[in-house]
Formats: C-alpha cells, structure tokens, sequence
C-alpha cells in the first residue's frame, strides 16, 4: 500500500462541541472507584483464557491490594467462567467489603442463567449491555434506535424479573453500559441511559452504575473529557447514578483519556492490571493509581509489591510486561546513560544530606530525584539496579555501582579515570557491564597483587601527593584530626621510599574513618613519567596507604625487581615482625 493513499481510507472522528466545558481547569484531587475487570475483559482477550488456578491468583491478587469492584467474569460464556463464579461464591473467597460483577448481554435467557450463577452471594452486580452506537445498530444488529432503546429496557427488565426471583437475599447492584458509547451519538446515549433509569428507578439504596465505554479509542483524550462532562451536564438523577467510564487504549491515550474524563466528572473508572484487555488493551490501572499517588493523591490501592503484582499478571495472563511499562516494568527505574546516571547519584547524595541535617530518614523526605518520579522503595523495587553501566555511561553511573554495590567512594578523578577503562570494556563488548565486572575490573586496574609483606621495589621514590580514605574523605593537612593522621602516616611511609608531599584538601572534609572497617584508601602518586593511582586495602590506614602507593608504582611502570629505596618490607609486615 503506498502512503500517500492511505489517509483517504480513513475520516476524521468528529467531535461534539462543547464551548463551555470546565474541565480544563480542574485537578484531581481524590481517586475514583475502581473497578478491575482483569478477570473478564481481561481474560476475553487471552490466547489460553485463565485457568482456575490462574484466576484465583488474579482474584485474590487484586483483592490484596485493595480493589473493592471486581468484575469475574461472563458467566454464561463458559462452563469455566460459570464454575469460578460458583467457586468464589461457594468457597465464601469473597470479602465482605468486596463486590463481584458479572457481565452479560441484554438477552433474557442468558440473564436468567447469569443471575442463577449468583445464588448464595451476599452482594454482586450485574452488568448488562448492548451496543449503541450506528455502526453497530446498522450493521451487526440490523435495528433502529427505538429498537435499540427497547432492546436495552428489556434487557433491564430481564435482570429485575430474574434477579427478584432468584437473587432475593443478595445485595444486588445493577450496571448498565451503552456499548461503543463514545461512537453513539450524544443524544441517543442519554436516551437509552434514560429509558433504562426509567425502569430501574435508582434512588436512596438503589444506585445504578452507567458505564460508558470508549470500546474502541476513537479520538484524542480531550474529546472523550468533553463527551463526559457534557453526559455528566445532561443524565438525570445524579444522585443516584454513579457515572462510570471503560476506556480502551487503541490509540495508545487510554490513561490521558481517563485522567481527563476524570476531571470532566467520571466517578469510577473500569480497567486492566498492566492494560490487558482487548486488542491494545483496557486502561491500565497501574499507571493510573501511581499516577494519583505520585502527584500526592492516594489511590487507595496498595502498589507496595510492584513486582508481585507484575509477576502474577504474567502468570495469569502468559503475556509478558513491557520492560518500560509506566511504574512496574523492569526497566522504569534503571538509568543506563551517563548525564541521567549522574544525575541521580546527585538526587540521592543531596537527599541523604538533607535527611542527615534533618535528623530524618531518606524516606521521610519529600522525593524530589532527578528522572525518577517516584521513589522506587515506595512500589517494592531497591536502589540497586537503578543504574546499570553500559557504552551509554558515564562516571557518575560507573561511582554509583562502585558505591551501591562494592561500598567504595571513589575521589571524583579516580571517578573519571577508571570510567574510561569501563566505557572501554563496553565499546568492546557491546554488552552491560554488570557491576560485579565493574568491581572486578576496579580491583584488576587499580588493586596490587603484590605481597604486601614484600619490600616496595621501585624505580623512582614514589611522591604520594593524594592520599583519599574511603568512608572518610581526603585526608587533609588542614584539620586538627587530620593534621595528626597525616603526620603518623609520613612518620611510617618514609623510611619505606615514599615520599609525602603537598597534601592538600582537595574536597570537603570527611567523616572520622568507620573504626571497625578494613581500611580502604585511594592514593595517588607522581612519578618522572606522570601521576598514578592506585587503591589499597589494609588492617589499618597505614598498611591500606602502603597497598596503594604500591598499586599506583605498578600502574606506572615503575616496580622494579631491586628496590632502590630505603625500605625492606612494608608496614604490615614490619607490624608483624
Ligand atoms: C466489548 C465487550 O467486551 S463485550 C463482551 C464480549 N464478551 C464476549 O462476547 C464473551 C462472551 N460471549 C459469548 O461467549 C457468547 O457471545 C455467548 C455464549 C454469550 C452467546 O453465544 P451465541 O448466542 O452462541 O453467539 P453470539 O455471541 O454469536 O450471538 C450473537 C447474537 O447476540 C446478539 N447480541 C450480541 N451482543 C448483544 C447484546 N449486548 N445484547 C443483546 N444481543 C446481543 C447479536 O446481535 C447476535 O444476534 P443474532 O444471532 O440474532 O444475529
Ligand atoms: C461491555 C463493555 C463494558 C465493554 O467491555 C466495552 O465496551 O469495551
């Protein structure tokens, strides 16, 4: 098909006008009701349909994290749907505050079986529909919009004659949903709305529940809002009609439309874990419940185990969640590239300040991050795989994974040099570098392997002009502590061949070294040929500070096998001996 041709299949959705529409101004403020229907428009949609089993982790899932609406299934679908229905019911799984829904089409005799399929319930509703929009009352149905009226009342009335006589002790809800609603003309929706109030006769105690579905997402999210407000401007009996949406995501704006229909006076809101459903799927009401959350509105939804929920919708439905799903896909809170990297490295060193200042924990504070709009501790996720080193890096994601995963702060030009010899290894490979290699590559860079008991054979004195302790910060000649340290450790470091020289601060001043740690300590030393670091570990400050001079000479070329310094062995072993 060439494309230039293509445009002229397809005709503009026309719009209702609506001048005066006010929900361009408002905010949300407080969440809907929900209603999941994973476990029917969910399940309609599957390759495999669930199996009990399957379904009874969706049921049990969703009513751990809190929904109270839950739609189970068309029962006279399937013996399948029918038998969980019974099993739910029977098995007495359903919480008191919890109310089941069912779906039906408005026939009389598969309401009479789907009311029968609700025996012994405490309360439930049912659902019916039929579609009212002229594509379908043309062509699918062959009737006219009185027919269609009448098809929808009797539908009504079907449910009230069966459900008195068979559902007399249950609490029984009635849902109506004037299918492909947004493609019905405006007028006509509210007419079949209104006969069907007509007969159901909402009132105190006796609420109905119009749901309007967008079945198929036809147009921008700014014209759903309007269809809304408008229906919420014309339906009688507010009071007692809880206005209801069930947006689809065909164009990929389920969740905009939602928000948006929200603002325009939807009260409840239908829809998919995850966005399962038909074709592109119901809305998800994942990215709707963290979105409310994030803007400081509380969903009423426990996100707190983002990735038990993700887990058990793959299972359920043996669809995969896209990596980059909004909140819950692997991927949403890892940063591979190197200015995001640095970034939030930032946001959490300038939160964890803060916090200290405050004498607060981290997650009494207000969440302000860099590129992450929510904290991923509040859905279940930890800190480690926030950043992940690739090509893509930078030295702020390479001194994260040296920090979060090995607990070494590297000094800011160690930073940058060994982010080279990371971006080399990944221009090399092609591949993530996982921070376990990160840390191996540090040690195989920077870390000696000499005996630290043997002598430091070099050819040049080494000039030790930075010396950082891990945990500690630079080791200064400028604070009272310091001063000290420093002084003990040229007292030890010179009868072995190095050389202390212009220790400077060289940033802000450190905390006292953790006294139960192993000491860890970047050194950096000049040579004829240049300046070298090297990383060592020890008992003590002064064994760790050997370790890395002697690290920094063998990057630099510069160990030799005859020593030419004074020394004969190092602090370690001159400790033992
Ligand atoms: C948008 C949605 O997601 S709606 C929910 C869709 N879900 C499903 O369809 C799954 C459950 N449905 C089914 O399994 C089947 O449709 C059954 C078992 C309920 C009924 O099966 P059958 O009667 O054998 O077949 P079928 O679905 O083809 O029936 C279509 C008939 O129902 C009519 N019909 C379809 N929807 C409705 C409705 N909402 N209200 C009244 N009649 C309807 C059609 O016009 C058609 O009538 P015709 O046979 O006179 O042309
Ligand atoms: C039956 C209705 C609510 C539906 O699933 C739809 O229109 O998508």
């Amino acid at each position: 098909m060439k494309a230039d041709r293509l445009p002229h299949r397809y005709q503009a959705f026309v719009p209702m006008t609506l001048p005066d529409r006010t929900w361009p101004d408002k905010t949300l403020t407080a969440a809907p009701r929900w209603l999941s229907t994973d476990l029917r428009d969910g399940n309609q949609a599957l390759v495999n349909p669930m199996t009990p089993a399957r379904k009874l982790a969706m049921f049990d899932l969703l009513v751990d994290m809190g929904y109270k609406e839950i739609e189970v299934g068309f029962p006279v679908a399937s013996q399948d749907d029918h038998d969980f229905v019974r099993l739910l019911i029977e098995q007495d799984r359903i919480p008191e505050d919890v109310r089941i829904s069912v779906l039906v089409q408005a026939r009389d005799e598969l309401i009479r079986r789907t009311a029968e399929s609700l025996r012994g319930a405490r309360s439930a509703t049912i659902h019916v529909y039929n579609a009212t929009a002229p594509l379908f009352r043309d062509v699918v149905f062959g009737i006219s919009r009185q027919e269609c009226v009448d098809l929808a009342v009797r539908g009504t009335e079907s449910m009230l004659r069966h459900s008195e006589r068979l559902l007399a002790d249950c609490d029984l809800g009635y849902q109506y949903s004037p299918e492909l609603f947004n493609e019905t003309e405006p007028e006509f929706a509210v007419e079949v709305c209104e006969a069907v109030m007509d007969r159901w006769e909402p009132g105190p105690g006796r609420e109905i529940v119009l749901n309007f579905p967008a079945t198929v997402e036809r147009s921008t999210p700014n014209v759903f809002a309007d269809q809304i407000e408008w229906l919420d401007r014309t339906l009688s009996r507010p009071a007692w009609r809880c206005l209801s949406i069930h947006p689809h995501n065909d164009r990929g704006t389920g969740v905009a439309a939602t928000e948006l229909a929200l603002l325009a006076g939807a009260k409840r809101v239908e829809g998919c874990l995850f966005g399962g459903g038909e074709r592109a799927g119901n809305v998800c009401l994942v990215t709707l419940g963290l979105n409310m959350l994030t803007h400081g509105v509380d969903p009423g939804i426990d996100f707190s185990d983002i990735d038990r929920v993700r887990r058990t919708v793959e299972y359920c439905s043996e669809l995969p969640v896209s990596p980059r799903h909004p909140y819950g896909g692997e991927l949403v809170y890892t940063a591979f590239s190197g200015s995001h990297q640095d970034a939030i490295k930032k946001g959490f060193a300038a939160l964890e300040a803060q916090a200290a200042e405050a004498g607060e924990s981290v997650r009494d504070r207000d969440w302000r991050m860099p590129y992450l709009p929510i904290d991923p501790e509040d859905v279940g996720r930890s800190y480690e795989a926030v950043v992940r080193i690739n090509s893509q890096s930078g030295k702020g994601g390479v001194a994260y994974v040296m920090s979060a995963w090995h607990g070494l702060d590297l000094p800011r030009d160690l930073q940058i040099e060994f982010a080279r010899t990371v971006q080399a290894v990944a221009d090399a490979t092609g591949a993530e570098i996982t921070p376990d290699r990160v840390g191996r590559l540090f040690e195989q860079e920077y870390l000696s392997t000499a005996d630290a008991t043997k002598p430091l054979a070099v050819r040049h004195v080494p000039v030790l002009t930075e010396l950082f302790v891990d945990g500690a910060g630079p080791l200064s000649a400028d604070g009272a502590v310091r001063s000290g340290e420093l002084d003990s450790l040229c007292t030890t470091l010179a009868p072995w061949g190095v050389l202390v020289t212009g220790l400077e601060h060289t940033g802000p001043a450190g905390k006292s070294q953790d006294p139960g740690r192993e000491a860890a300590v970047y050194a950096r030393c000049t040579f004829p040929d240049g300046p070298a670091w090297g990383f060592g570990r020890g008992p003590d400050l002064h064994a760790a500070a050997f370790s890395a001079v002697r690290a920094a000479a063998a990057r630099a070329g510069e160990t030799s096998p005859e020593p030419t310094g004074v020394p004969v062995a190092g602090p370690a072993a001159a400790e033992r001996g």
